[in-house]
């Protein structure tokens, strides 16, 4: 495509460059203006012919001599060059592009005319290109120095013009322009004619056409001659005669020499062309060369040639129009390439601009969500902040605290359709079946806790509460709910339990001894426990593991340990303690006494907490109940009734409260108006078969959240009243002591037989002997009156030392190990290193302030029916009556004094301590013991009997 296969040259251009090349002097020849001078010439030829064929008026832009300059200009619009060719040719050129104002007025051409001035010189060289004359480039016109092709094309124009006005008789034959073009286009009309007026020295040749070359170059032998001579003449100037001959030889021999050359290099151009115009499918050209050349062998030598020379012109003009339309083709795409560079930079800018767009919004957005996740935690802060301020009202108010925690569905559960339709902050909602199908009840509580909360949740929100026994508080925390609602899981933990899982107690616990330590510059604090089990109205001492399932009266000192760090043996064999088959019937409760003695001022702070596991809060119908289920149930029934009625004189501010109507009450006494800070934790179960409950237990705890206590006060003595407290102790300790010794000369060994009566205050800080062991098959309370061994007697002050064990054997004072399988030496060694320091009575009063379990209940089940045969549903427990309280006001009344009875009960006490027996009724009669010991404390009290 780029090389035409014509090959142009001149035969002056030749002797120029081979007397150059000789070197010879040719600065005198004055080649460029005799170059210039010939330039000009043909310009003005050109010219003139030009203004003649479109006449003077429309040539006004084209003078007659015009400059290189103007010649350019005068033809930049196309028009006189169309209409120039549209004469020669009519409809050469369709459709000329008139300018459309006068464009005379707008020098160089206006903007908006460049394209239509750009489509008509287009239109001419394409018409030009058809016809076969030697065409120029678009870009001739708009710059200088290229008009010579301009010019040659014009005359090649004229050429033919005038060939076509003589008839057009014999073959036109145009020579060329002068050199090739750039693109390489060179249009070659093969005449027999020579193109006389010309001054044109070029000949085209291909390789096909040797013999047209030759015969070219005769015809422009003429045209050539007088340059040639111009260059001879020049040549031999001055030059001596002898020079001559060696001089033209060798010019002779160097021209001879470049056209044998330059025939060559024609030829290999040729043949890439033919090879690629072949290539791209077009073999018409070689096939019918072929074809020619199978001709050319049975023609004559001159009609030969001729058919040569015609079939040369057919596949020049052919590959001069495919040429053409390739090129057009060419063009086309590179406007397409120009086209999608800019779309593709208006895309790339409209990218760059989208996206620093979406930079700023989201930078914008960025700062927008700060702002906002800014003002969320400030709400968070305010919410918390609240939160914190309604509990410190609570606080002030004395308020009751109410917690409730639903239960998750338990693995293994079938149905998953929970009653609780929503929680929110402090507000439950439960789907209540109703008669027009679905109903909602809301409840709203300081908290509540769906099924996922965690044990380490639930903890960290009572903490501070569990934190202020430290300063000096009474808390007490009691579950609530009905059976497998989750009470002992919230308390204790699972069956199995880990660090994860551990419940309050634990936790509670091992939070009081971190604390303490972190205070242990400023205070010191003793912490010890009791743990005790109130199963149908009897007390019963869970530390105490000797295996005994001893009955105490509530007003009995009970075991306690003095512990020196938190519990962590978590997996304590339990069974001796605790009765699994009742653990739903029974009521627990883990007590932690904490003095802190502040080490400068020597103020003592006494704080005691209650962590209290209640029995299910279910209601049992009687009519299903019977025997020993029955008893169980009004048991608790009248245990909770109480707790309700307490609660209730409490919400009403009654001057009396009944805390003395059950074991139960007469435990939280301090906890429950006793200025203490008090959390009821309600649990409830999710299946809808429950909902009954879970309504009854919401609607108990929601009135248990309107009871005020009363602000909570610290329990604080100063160093005096402390010291004076301890000399009336120890004085009381001594009096006590005479007293023991005068009964037992006086008593003739027969502890066992005397009754006698203590005031309270007597109780608490006296320490008498160990009780009498009951026989064997004896049993108490309850127990006691059926099978009429002997009344109890409920205001037993039971000595933390037995009988068996003297001083002597036990010099420090501190229990002896039980070697019964449920002691841990290893939590002795823990948690009781310093086994000095187990309270002793008095110590253990002082501790408690003689506020401990300081009222005596009545043990009478007839009265325990009767206060409890209508309070079977919770609900009622709500009832308040006041002939009901006042009744059981002026019971109490009657009830201060406590008499001891314990001679024949001793031996069986003795025995049950050994035989940890669910059935409480029965003994083995076996009896290992050698003591009794505090028990390590163990808070899990249920392990066998889950749910
Ligand atoms: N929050 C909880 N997450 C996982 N399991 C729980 C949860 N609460 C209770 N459970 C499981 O549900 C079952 C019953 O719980 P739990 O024994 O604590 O109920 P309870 O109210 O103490 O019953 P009872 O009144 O009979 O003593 C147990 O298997 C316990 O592990």
């Amino acid at each position: 495509m780029a090389a035409e296969g014509a090959l142009v040259f001149s035969v002056a251009s030749v002797v120029e460059d081979v007397l150059q090349q000789h070197g010879t002097q040719l600065q005198d020849l004055d080649l460029e203006s005799r170059k210039a001078e010939e330039a000009a010439s043909r310009r003005y030829e050109a010219a003139g012919w030009l203004r003649k064929m479109v006449g003077v008026v429309a040539a006004k832009d084209l003078p007659a001599e015009p400059s290189e300059e103007e010649f350019r200009l005068g033809l930049r619009s196309g028009i006189i060059l169309c209409n120039v060719i549209n004469k020669v040719q009519p409809g050469a050129v369709p459709k000329v592009v008139e300018s459309p104002i006068d464009s005379a007025l707008i020098p160089d051409g206006a903007p908006l005319s460049a394209y239509q001035y750009f489509e008509n010189v287009r239109n001419f060289l394409v018409a030009v290109q058809e016809i076969g004359l030697p065409t120029f480039e678009a870009s001739d016109l708009e710059q200088g120095g290229k008009s010579s092709r301009i010019v040659n094309s014009v005359l090649a124009l004229k050429s033919y013009s005038e060939w076509k006005q003589g008839g057009a008789n014999g073959a036109w034959k145009f020579g060329g322009t002068l050199k090739p073009t750039t693109t390489g286009k060179c249009f070659v009309r093969k005449n027999s004619d020579p193109f006389t007026n010309s001054l044109s020295r070029t000949s085209s040749i291909n390789d096909k056409s040797l013999t047209a070359l030759t015969s070219d170059l005769e015809s422009n032998k003429m045209s050539d001659s007088h340059s040639l001579s111009i260059l001879v003449r020049a040549m031999l100037t001055n030059k001596k005669p002898e020079e001559v001959p060696s001089l033209v030889e060798s010019v002779l021999n160097k021209v001879v020499e470049e056209f044998e050359s330059r025939i060559s290099s024609q030829g290999e151009q040729t043949k890439t062309t033919s090879r690629d115009a072949f290539s791209q499918g077009n073999a018409s050209v070689p096939k019918q060369v072929l074809g020619d050349k199978k001709a050319e062998n049975k023609t004559p030598m001159v009609s030969k040639k001729e058919a040569v020379i015609h079939k040369n012109r057919v596949t020049d003009e052919e590959s001069q129009s495919q040429l053409l339309k390739q090129q057009m083709y060419l063009y086309q795409q590179q406007t397409e390439i120009q086209e999608l560079k800019h779309t593709l930079h208006t895309t790339k800018a409209g990218m760059q601009f989208m996206q620093m767009k979406f930079h700023e919004e989201f930078s914008n957005l960025g700062m927008h969500i700060h702002s906002l996740a800014h003002a969320a935690s400030g709400y968070h802060r305010v919410l918390e902040e609240n939160r914190k301020l309604y509990n410190q009202v609570q606080d002030l108010k004395g308020s009751i605290r109410v917690y409730c925690r639903v239960r998750p569905f338990l693995s293994g559960q079938s149905n998953h359709l929970s009653t609780v339709e929503n929680i929110e902050d402090g507000t439950i909602t439960i789907n209540v079946p109703s008669k027009n199908g679905k109903g909602r009840r809301s409840f709203n509580f300081n908290k509540v806790f769906g099924p996922s909360a965690t044990q380490a949740e639930v903890f960290s929100d009572m903490q501070p509460l569990i934190r202020s026994v430290l300063d000096g508080y009474n808390v007490c925390i009691f579950a609530y709910g009905q059976t497998g609602s989750g009470k002992t899981y919230t308390m204790t933990g699972p069956k199995e339990i880990t660090d994860k899982s551990q419940g309050v107690n634990y936790r509670a616990l091992g939070d009081l001894f971190l604390i303490a330590d972190q205070r242990k510059n400023t205070f010191r604090y003793d912490v010890s426990v009791q743990m005790i089990e109130i199963y149908n109205e009897q007390v019963r001492d869970l530390l105490v593991t000797d295996g005994s399932t001893r009955r105490y009266p509530l007003t009995c000192l009970l075991s306690s340990v003095l512990l020196t760090s938190a519990p962590i043996d978590l997996n304590r064999a339990v069974g001796a303690t605790a009765l699994n088959d009742r653990s739903s019937r029974s009521h627990s409760c883990l007590t932690v006494h904490v003095q802190g003695r502040d080490l400068t001022s020597g103020t003592v702070l006494r704080g005691c907490m209650h962590l209290v596991d209640l029995a299910g809060s279910e209601r049992v119908d009687k009519s299903e109940a019977t025997g020993d289920r029955l008893k169980e149930a009004q048991h608790i029934n009248k245990s909770l009734s109480a707790l309700g009625d307490v609660i209730a004189s409490l919400a009403q501010k009654s001057p009396h409260v009944p805390y003395r109507n059950s074991k139960l009450t007469q435990l939280l006494q301090d906890s429950l108006g006793g200025q203490a800070k008090t959390l009821m934790f309600v649990h409830i179960s999710p299946e809808s078969d429950a909902v009954g409950e879970t309504i009854s237990t919401l609607k108990f705890a929601e009135r248990v959240a309107t009871v005020e206590l009363g602000a909570a006060r610290v329990n604080k003595d100063s160093a005096d009243v402390k010291e004076l407290k301890e000399q009336i102790a120890s004085l009381k300790a001594a009096l006590a002591r005479k007293e023991g010794e005068s009964q037992q000369i006086h008593s003739n060994g027969t502890l066992q037989q005397k009754t006698q009566s203590f005031d309270f205050d007597e109780l608490s800080t006296n320490s008498p002997p160990w009780p009498p062991v009951s026989s064997p098959g004896q049993n108490y309370g309850e127990d006691d009156k059926e099978t009429g061994s002997g009344e109890w007697v409920d205001k037993v002050m039971v000595n933390k030392q037995d009988v068996n064990v003297s001083k002597a054997e036990n010099p420090l004072g501190c229990w002896e190990l039980a070697d019964n399988g449920h002691l841990s030496e290893v939590f002795y060694q823990k948690y009781l290193r310093d086994s000095s320091k187990i309270y002793s009575e008095q110590s253990y009063n002082m501790l408690m302030g003689g506020n401990q379990f300081n009222v005596a209940a009545s043990d009478d089940m007839d009265d325990l029916d009767a206060a409890t045969s209508d309070s079977s549903e919770p609900d009622l427990l709500w009832q308040f009556n006041h002939s009901k309280l006042s009744g059981v006001a002026n019971g109490i009344g009657s009830k201060t004094k406590i008499s001891v009875s314990k001679s024949a009960k001793t031996p069986e006490l003795s025995k049950n301590m050994m035989n940890p027996s669910p059935s409480r009724k029965q003994s083995n009669g076996v009896s290992h013991q050698t003591g009794r010991h505090p028990a390590p404390v163990d808070m899990k009290r249920k392990t066998g009997n889950r749910k």
